[in-house]
């Protein structure tokens, strides 16, 4: 059976405000090239790995994991909206596995889901539906949030499913690295509108839905300019968290500690432990067998992002 692992970013400001024309090249040509390498993978089965941003989870029920048996796109930004082809009794056979290895995950029958599954869908894996994908929504935004440690532990059990499954498994992460986007916190929140929202916003009117997304675009404007208060992108610590990951440094990232990675890398670097389960995925499917490399690095203020890929292949040992 053979693995690949794909780890990247995803920014949504894209499009809406752009960095240097030549940055912009060149991501373009990392999402085209990783395209590519997937479409020659052919992949039998994608366990995506992604977070939410108040668009499909909200604080009425806020789940630190959740496995999609069905799953929509909302279509936020300029992400298509509609079903995912989830293949729905590998999503539960997962789920079952990874209860049975005492991870208590959350499931859904009618997950939504935002550009955090549906930019690398549409950019990365051919669209929504070209591939089988199972979607595990990891939370990211709402504190208190799982440890990087469970969330290795998540995705080991998924990849001890996958390879037990041997069919040829592509285990993609979509988020990180260090970022701070404007996503309120209810710790924080004062405003009424913007409580409810958090709380129980699903499904907002589309005139709703644009006003925040607009939000997001001006604050990348002014992160740019460098008149603003979000924490800055963290370049050196992104770095380091590629080496740890591609080393499989498991005693490094699970002494990772949330209060850290927020004060060092700001509230959405969070979304890294998306990268975290799906290496840890890529490692108990492929055993020794699998080598994973740095891909690409670029703070791009511009697009709110410590803009990082890292790329791993691999056949497992039976
Ligand atoms: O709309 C939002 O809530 C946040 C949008 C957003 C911006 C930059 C990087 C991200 O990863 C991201 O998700
Ligand atoms: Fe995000």
């Amino acid at each position: 059976m053979s693995t690949m692992l794909q780890c990247m970013s995803h920014t949504p400001i894209k499009g809406y405000f752009d960095p240097p024309a030549e940055v912009v090249a060149e991501v373009a040509a990392l999402v085209e090239a990783v395209a590519e390498e997937v479409e020659r993978f052919d992949p039998q089965v994608i366990y995506l790995f992604a977070p939410d941003h108040y668009n499909g989870f909200f604080l009425d029920l806020m789940p630190p994991f959740c496995i999609g048996m069905a799953a929509t796109s909302v279509g936020d930004y300029t992400t298509p909206a509609g079903p995912l082809s989830v293949p729905r009794d590998i999503a539960e056979a997962c789920a079952e596995a990874v209860i049975a290895r005492d991870i208590d995950i959350a499931f859904s029958y009618r997950m939504q889901v935002d550009h955090g599954f549906a930019q690398t869908l549409q950019e990365v894996l051919g669209g929504l539906t070209r591939y089988p994908v199972v979607p595990i929504m990891m939370n990211a935004v709402a504190p208190p949030l799982a440890s990087f440690r469970r969330a290795r532990q998540l995705g080991a059990a998924i990849g001890d499913f996958a390879r037990g499954r041997g069919q040829r498994a592509l285990f993609v992460a979509s988020g990180g690295m260090s970022h701070n986007p404007p996503i309120p916190r209810i710790a924080t929140a004062t405003d009424p509108e913007v409580i409810e929202r958090i709380v129980a916003g699903r499904n907002p009117t589309p005139e709703a839905r644009d006003a925040r997304q607009q939000r997001t675009v001006a604050a990348a404007r002014a992160f740019a300019a460098g008149e603003s208060e979000l924490h800055p992108l963290a370049p050196a610590w992104d770095r380091a968290l590629i080496r740890d990951l591609c080393a499989r440094d498991w005693s490094a990232i699970d002494a990772q500690r949330n209060e850290a990675v927020t004060e060092a890398a700001g509230a959405s670097a969070h979304e890294l432990r998306t990268w975290v389960a799906a290496t840890a995925a890529m490692d108990a499917a492929s055993g020794a067998r699998w080598d994973a490399s740095e891909r690409y690095y670029r703070p791009i203020p511009e697009w709110l992002a410590g803009f990082g890929a890292i790329s791993g292949y691999g056949r497992a040992t039976h």
